[in-house]
């Protein structure tokens, strides 16, 4: 069975509902531009929602370790996500200043994109392959694009991966089945308006990965 990361939760009914329905992983999203973002206030008071053995992972973007102490001194986070254009040293650096596990985003949009699964995998401890952000998007990820998913078939990972970008109850299951991820991360798909998590939607995806 496929775990699954629910991202971009902002509300203790998101938590319930991601949590009730069977995720591994909740995702808090750290990038004031986004419709998702939480201030570290309503994350120390949302990561009091998740229970024991369901991860709490804290979405930046390029972050400077001001941002990174202020906020990991406020909210108990069991893992940080890079999703900019961190270089696989400076994954490694935040992993050993902050001592948590990173997960590092990665945007694909085509064969010339993947060799950084491999650069990321030697010094993440988790990769997060979506899809690259069009050239003119305002958010590096949470766009709701698909990438062509054929890329990853017959791929090997150094590393434990989710695959993101796109995802939604109808096609999860199917793009699971093509390229034997893991895991899968959403955010978007299960919304019924940019950064409104839809409890339905979310037991519905969660149904789909299993
Ligand atoms: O969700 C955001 O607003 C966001 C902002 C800045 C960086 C990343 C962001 N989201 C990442 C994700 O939620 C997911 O990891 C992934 O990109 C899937 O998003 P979606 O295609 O919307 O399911």
């Amino acid at each position: 069975m496929a775990q699954v990361k629910i991202c971009g939760l902002k509300t203790p009914q998101d938590i319930a509902a991601a949590v009730g329905a069977g995720a591994q992983y909740t995702g808090f999203v750290f990038f004031p531009k986004s419709p998702r973002a939480v201030s570290v206030d309503q994350a120390r008071d949302l990561a009091g929602h998740v229970p024991t053995g369901v991860m709490r992972v804290g979405l930046f973007v390029d972050p400077d370790d001001a941002l990174l102490d202020q906020t990991l001194a406020t909210v108990p986070l069991d893992m940080i996500q890079l999703h900019g254009k961190e270089t696989p040293d400076r994954v490694a650096q935040v992993k050993t200043r902050f001592g948590l596990p990173v997960m590092k985003a990665m945007g694909i949009a085509s064969s010339a994109d993947l060799d950084q699964i491999w650069d990321y995998g030697l010094t993440a401890d988790m990769l997060l392959v979506d899809a690259k952000p069009p050239r003119d998007a305002e958010l590096p990820g949470g766009n709701g694009l698909a990438f062509d998913w054929r890329l990853l078939v017959g791929r090997r990972f150094l590393k434990p991966w989710l695959l993101a970008g796109g995802l939604n109850p109808d096609n999860v299951a199917q793009a699971i089945r093509l390229t034997g991820a893991p895991g899968v991360d959403v955010s978007s798909g299960v919304e019924s308006a940019p950064g409104t998590k839809d409890p339905d939607l979310i037991r519905a995806f969660v149904r789909a990965a299993a």
